[in-house]
């Protein structure tokens, strides 16, 4: 990250709304940094042989959010590593513990452009995941982790997307239809963006 002050664009949506791979998109097509919350979760667990790994494991298994201590810092070596200025943060913040301890590492120092919201059915999500499941290798993406991603999301991340639809920020974009299509709308977000930085 140089001394500019970088942009910001948060992705949220149910698991398997298609976050990851609009974002892929969004990279190769406007030149953004796509940090996955999750990936960077997932990484870190397996670099790690300790407790602090075991927990994060537990929680991605239990489809619970982990604090936002760690999750914060995995995001802040991250943006600090690139020498890009522009950034997409794919699931999160996800709950209000998410929400705060970002204001308190980061408020100030990036511009927020907006809050991307791929809205998904439910149904069509774990369908996703299902499918995902059968070769991603996750250990959430069964039935049992599912039920449990899908409270946390409709409970805790649900009221972060209204939080920030107060402040107008939120480009709500449904993500049911294929993945060309919903690029499209992708497109026309981003051509309407302006570059406050
Ligand atoms: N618009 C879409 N239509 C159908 N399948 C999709 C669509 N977008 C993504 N997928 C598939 O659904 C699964 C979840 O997508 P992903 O981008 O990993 O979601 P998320 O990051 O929100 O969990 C993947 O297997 C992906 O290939
Ligand atoms: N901000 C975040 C993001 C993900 N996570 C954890 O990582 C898991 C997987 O998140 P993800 O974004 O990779 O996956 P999807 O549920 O969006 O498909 C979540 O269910 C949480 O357990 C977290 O604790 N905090």
């Amino acid at each position: 990250m140089s001394s500019t002050k970088p942009n910001v664009i948060f992705v949220l949506g149910g698991p398997g709304a298609g976050k990851g791979t609009q974002c892929t998109r969004i990279a190769e097509t406007y030149g953004y940094v796509h940090l996955s919350a999750g990936d960077l979760l997932r990484e870190e667990a397996a670099k790690l042989d300790s407790n602090l790994g075991k927990e994060i494991n537990e929680h991605i298994k239990n489809g619970s959010i982990v604090p936002v201590a760690i999750t914060c810092q995995l995001l802040e070596n991250a943006m600090n590593n690139s020498a890009k200025d522009n950034f997409l943060i794919d699931g999160f913040p996800r709950n209000k513990d998410n929400v705060d301890g970002w204001k308190k590492a980061l408020d100030g120092k990036v511009n927020i452009q907006c809050v991307l919201f791929f809205d998904c059915d439910e149904q069509v999500c774990v369908a996703r995941c299902l499918e995902r499941g059968k070769a991603s290798g996750r250990t959430d993406d069964n039935e049992d982790s599912l039920k449990k991603r899908i409270v946390t999301y409709n409970e805790s991340t649900k009221p972060v997307i209204q939080l920030y639809e107060k402040d107008n920020l939120v480009k709500r974009i449904d993500a049911s239809k294929d993945v060309n299509k919903v690029f499209e709308d992708v497109r026309n977000v981003f051509n309407n963006l302006k570059s406050t930085s």
